[in-house]
């Protein structure tokens, strides 16, 4: 019943690759999946399970191996390259850079599935363009090159076209790459903002982990080996997906932070007791050197950490025996 709703939904689809002749590369499937229009969805997943390929299938610029894509109520096999120019704008990695084109121009491409190749832009085109400029912010690059810009001016440019384009939904492939943590942060917001002010549903694929446990309403996370697990990003993180997706040898997905820690063996066991920023960084530390933070009631180590910003103190108790310590590296060499 839900999918009746979706704006995009696949049944039992099969991405892949035809290798050879009468042979196909199943990269994923079968995928059940949907869309619906104000929310922001992540796809993430390890190099190579096949994000791009997800994404270029929903696009309609590779055929499934087998399953259907149904977008707005039609089957995707069913439209012509024009009508899904009306429902899906895509932004890929390679940003189009072009000496020639002037900002203004590049973001008016995007009224191309209305006005035709030759460009003549009515005023409902200008209207569009204008509002896709001021969602994204890109006001002030308007009269620059594109060549000119940086990679994360670039990017909002790109974002601004396929505002224009004024579709139901929008894919990205990989948006934050090549850009610095603050313009991918603020890329992350804007998207998120687009989706909630204009209820457009935004697809988009990124190795951004944290950024996208904070902005996704949903995630879907893709393994190596075909499978895609979807839902909130809570409950991907309390059931165990991220660690199944991005399983490789030392390297553990810790679920009470939400991120990725560089797992040592056969160290000893540490009971913190604290809260707060200290308590957090101490583990942090500790984990990187070679500790397991993990409460247990075995542990015969446990820290206190109490006190704020110049004076914390880190209280060390062993086998009834306790020592203080001023500082973090003084704690840590004590150990
Ligand atoms: N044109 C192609 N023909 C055959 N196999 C391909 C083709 N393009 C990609 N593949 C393979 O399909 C699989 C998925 O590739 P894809 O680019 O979709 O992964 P991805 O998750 O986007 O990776 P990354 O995070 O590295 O960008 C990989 O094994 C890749 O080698």
């Amino acid at each position: 019943m839900a999918a009746q709703t979706s704006l995009l939904y696949t049944s039992g689809l099969t991405i892949g690759y035809q290798a050879g002749k009468n042979k196909v590369k199943a990269v994923a499937g079968p995928l059940n999946l949907e869309l619906h229009a104000g929310q922001l969805v992540c796809l993430l997943g390890p190099n190579g399970c096949g994000k791009s390929t997800l994404l270029r299938t929903i696009s309609g610029l590779q055929h499934p191996l087998n399953g259907g894509i149904t977008l707005d109520g039609k089957e995707l096999k069913k439209l012509k390259p024009a009508q899904i120019a009306r429902k899906i704008s895509l932004v890929l990695t390679d940003n189009i850079r072009s000496g020639n084109l002037d900002v203004y121009s590049l973001i008016s491409l995007g009224r191309y599935p209305y006005s035709g190749w030759l460009g003549i832009l009515t005023e409902k085109d200008k209207t569009a363009i204008d509002q896709a400029i001021k969602a994204t912010g890109t006001e002030a690059f308007l009269g620059r090159k594109i060549d000119s810009l940086s990679d994360g001016e670039c990017q909002k440019v790109m974002l601004a076209r396929a505002m224009a384009q004024d579709t139901p939904l929008i894919i990205l492939d990989e948006p934050t790459a090549h850009l610095d943590l603050p313009s991918r942060i603020q890329l992350m917001r804007l998207l998120h903002q687009l989706a909630k002010e204009t209820n457009k549903a935004i697809l988009l694929s990124t190795h951004e982990l944290d950024l996208a446990l904070q902005v996704a309403d949903q995630i879907w996370l893709m393994s190596n080996g075909g499978q895609l697990a979807a839902g909130l990003p809570e409950e991907l993180v309390l059931n165990g997906s991220f660690q199944h997706a991005f399983d490789k040898d030392g390297i553990a997905f810790d679920a009470a932070t939400g991120t990725f820690n560089i797992h040592y063996e056969g160290k000893r066991s540490i009971n913190v007791i604290g809260e707060g920023a200290a308590a957090f960084w101490t583990k942090k530390a500790l984990v990187r050197n070679g500790f397991s933070t993990t409460q247990a009631e075995g542990n015969v180590l446990t820290v206190f950490v109490t006190g704020k910003e110049s004076d914390l103190l880190w209280k060390l108790e062993e086998n009834n025996k306790s020592s203080t310590y001023t500082s973090l590296r003084e704690f840590l060499n004590a150990l």
